[in-house]
């Protein structure tokens, strides 16, 4: 809803009023329109402020509202209303103005903002564009360029920006809603009508088809499929048009998207991201009943690339740390690395590195006087094992022990001190300042607190922090394997890794598998495999009693590591070197093994490529939610999407297996199951039966289906 009432004696003050964002429900809508018709035949009022309640203008259309038929006014006609009013209109724009909170601002007179104010049309990133007049009205008043930029980003613009854009008149760090008002009384005498957007004529530019053809090669590159990055250039593109004609375009290209499966996976994807931070144990500690220890200095342990990204984003979030690393030559690598890294971020966001913030050690004696170590020495269980010996002995009471690991069994970890309820997993994505994701992971003895501790201090540092539960590779990692595994399998039957990737990338991964593999080092993955007794030279593939590929084991036999040795399962033009050619050694080596190995090499198509590959890595996130590792399918969604690359508007892997059909996953994991019966990712897993049982429900009902955790408490 809306409040109105008079202030100054002459101006009309309409506060949007909905909780906690003031998105434009219907009722909010409605008392738009039923607030501006009391301000318009009030003869008292000259002029009218519209602001929104608790310092945040409006966060935009009400999102929950789309997956319903829409009620009440539209948004278009309401900011039609407001632009076409006969008394000034001034939005006093304070916290944010996004998407049709901003496209409301734009549809005012006059725009006041705070200077900590954000603004922006994030519409992009809910598989939408701006579709209440953003497309049309914004490029009119800051320009193409500007405007595309801000669109097809969705970004965050500050008032400063905007200002020096001219999206708004005026930044203030005083009462935005006074300074609206003492402006609204300064022009209640001049007509709105030189103010009106929708009439500006669209800003000449001396190109504005390179800039159009630039912009969309750009974006359809970036886009992996998406439909509403190209489609928000597209509407941009109509504002050159009359404005009732870019309107329609911008309605047409809106009405495609709006009901597109694509929009539908995003905006849960929005909601799943929100929905992770309500995260619960199995014993039933939730977010809403534990708190948090407030963490103001911690301790990096080994600063090769994560320890120095864990670092940067620990500094960053205001935390002090010690940064700590025994190899001489790499803590002085670490050091300029990580000032470097610190002197750019500041730069980017326009405030002082904080570099006071940061202090180094070759010794662990520091963590005695910290709050949380966070260990990101080499992947090795032995050598992690002694830094939590030593940690044990050292820290003093209460001080929370985390450990990087990417896979490994964090009980252990605890086992090695003499606080194990203290110890908790926080395995971040590299590089680490920079990702998203970080995953939270409570061993059998992890206390609540310990878990709300990590989680309150990933989302300091920005990140989306996902509870999850401990087991070889956690949640992202154990799905990955049979993914990669059904990768080596295809090589195996006939496919190539070219062939592979680009059907992956077609699908939407920023990076197909093998050249993902690559990237990240193939010596990572043989050296935990060795660990775990896989005998040199040896090339069964029958491990077991279960299919085992031994490709990747016999590349690094070689010597190809991937890029870092410029051969992997593509070739470099130099070790390091970042452009992947097919390599013809490797087409000769796979016709040997096949030939070693009895195997004819057969046409394998892109369905089989994506459903094998795909569906194996969805069977494990069932079987994730069956053991309980994950509390739901949002959690595997927002780890896919955000950690692994899985594209944003396919939801996530656990809502794409929805998407498709349940059904018709499990009928193509039995067809490749029983072709393959010695690869037992290919064996559908039970939750998955029993959904398909249950009639498919949607992946927002599954919850339903999984064990409700044990209360230990
Ligand atoms: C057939 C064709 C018909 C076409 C007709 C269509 C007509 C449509 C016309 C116009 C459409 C306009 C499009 C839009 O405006 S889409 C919305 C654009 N806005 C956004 O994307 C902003 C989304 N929100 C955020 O980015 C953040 O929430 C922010 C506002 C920055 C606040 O961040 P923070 O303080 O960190 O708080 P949370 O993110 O945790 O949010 C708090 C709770 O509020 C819920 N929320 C936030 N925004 C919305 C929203 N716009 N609608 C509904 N709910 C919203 C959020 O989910 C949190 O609640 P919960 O924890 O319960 O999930």
């Amino acid at each position: 809803m809306a409040q109105y009432s008079r202030v100054s004696g002459t101006v009309g003050l309409i506060t949007l009023l909905n909780p906690p964002v003031n998105a434009l429900s219907a009722a909010v809508r409605q008392g738009i329109v039923d607030m501006m018709d009391k301000a318009l035949s009030d003869r008292k009022v000259k002029s009218v402020v519209i602001c929104g309640h608790n310092g945040k203008f409006c966060g935009g259309a009400d999102i929950r509202e789309f997956s319903s038929p829409l009620t009440g006014p539209l948004l278009i006609p309401v900011i039609q209303g407001v632009e076409s009013a006969a008394k000034p209109v001034v939005a006093a724009i304070e916290g944010v103005a996004l998407g049709g909170g901003l496209e409301l601002a734009l549809g005012c007179h006059y725009r006041i903002a705070h200077s900590k104010a954000r603004l922006g049309l994030p519409e992009v990133h809910l598989g939408l564009l701006p579709g209440a007049g953003g497309s049309q009205r914004l490029p009119r008043l800051i320009g193409v360029p500007a405007a595309l930029d801000i669109i097809t980003t969705g970004r965050h613009v500050t008032a400063a920006e905007a200002l020096k854009l001219g999206l708004v008149d005026r930044v203030t760090d005083r009462n935005t809603v006074d300074e609206a008002v003492k402006f609204a009384l300064s022009v209640a005498d001049q007509s709105p009508q030189s103010r009106r957007i929708s009439t500006f004529p669209c800003p000449h530019h001396p190109d504005l088809d390179a800039v159009f053809e630039g912009v969309m090669q750009r974006v359809r590159q970036r886009a992996r499929g998406a439909l509403a990055p190209v489609a928000c250039v597209q509407a941009v593109a109509a504002a050159t048009l009359p404005f009732a004609q870019g309107m329609e375009r911008e309605r047409e290209l809106m009405a495609t998207l709006f009901t597109s499966g694509q929009a539908r996976a995003q905006q849960y994807h929005f909601f799943a991201q929100r929905a992770v931070g309500r995260w619960s144990m199995p014993s039933g500690a939730r977010w809403d009943k534990t708190k948090p220890v407030a963490v103001h200095k911690a301790m990096v342990i080994g600063l090769g690339t994560m320890g120095r990204g864990i670092s940067v984003a620990l500094v960053q979030a205001g935390v002090s740390v010690v940064a700590m690393e025994t190899n001489e030559k790499q803590l002085m690598d670490a050091k300029q690395a990580i000032s470097s890294m610190l002197e750019r971020g500041a730069k980017r966001r326009g405030v002082a590195p904080a570099l006071d913030k940061i202090r180094y050690s070759s010794d662990m004696q520091p963590a005695a006087d910290v709050d949380l170590v966070i260990e990101a020495v080499f992947e090795d269980m032995a050598l992690k094992k002694k830094v939590f010996q030593q940690l044990s002995a050292l820290c003093k009471p209460g001080t929370f022990l985390c450990s990087n690991t990417s896979g490994l069994d964090v009980d252990q970890l605890a086992s090695e001190t003499r606080t194990p309820e203290l110890v908790v997993g926080m395995h971040f994505f590299a590089p680490a300042h920079v990702m998203k994701l970080l995953e939270v992971v409570y061993g059998s003895r992890s206390s609540p607190q310990a878990v709300a501790t990590a989680m309150e201090l990933g989302k300091q540092m920005g990140k989306v922090s996902v509870a999850v539960g401990n087991c070889r590779g956690f949640v992202g990692n154990r799905m990955l394997k049979p993914y990669l595994e059904q990768a080596f399998f295809l090589l195996e039957e006939g496919a190539t890794p070219e062939f592979v990737d680009q059907v992956l990338e077609e699908f939407g991964f920023a990076m197909g598998v093998f050249r993902m593999s690559d990237l990240s080092g193939l010596d990572v993955g043989w050296r935990v495999r060795k660990a775990d007794g896989l005998p040199d030279g040896h090339s069964a593939r029958i491990r077991q009693g279960c299919r085992y590929s031994p490709l990747g084991d016999l590349l690094c036999e070689q010597g190809r590591f991937g890029q870092k040795t410029g051969r992997g399962w593509y070739q470099y033009d130099k070790p390091g070197g970042q452009v992947a050619k097919p390599d013809p050694w490797l087409q000769d080596f796979l016709e040997k093994f096949r030939t070693q190995h009895g195997l004819v090499a057969r046409r394998i198509d892109h369905q089989e490529v994506l459903e094998r590959c795909l569906y194996a890595l969805m069977n494990e996130g069932f079987r994730i939610l069956e053991d309980g590792i994950a509390a739901g399918p949002e959690d595997i969604d927002v780890i896919y999407v955000l950690g692994y690359s899985w594209p944003p508007h396919r939801g996530g892997p656990m809502f794409y297996a929805a998407m498709v059909g349940l059904k018709k996953v499990l009928e193509r994991l039995e067809h490749y199951h029983q072709e393959h019966p010695d690869i037992p990712s290919l064996k559908p897993c039970n939750l998955l039966r029993k959904l398909v049982v249950s009639g498919s429900p949607p992946v927002q009902k599954w919850r339903e289906f999984l064990q409700k955790p044990q209360s230990q408490l």
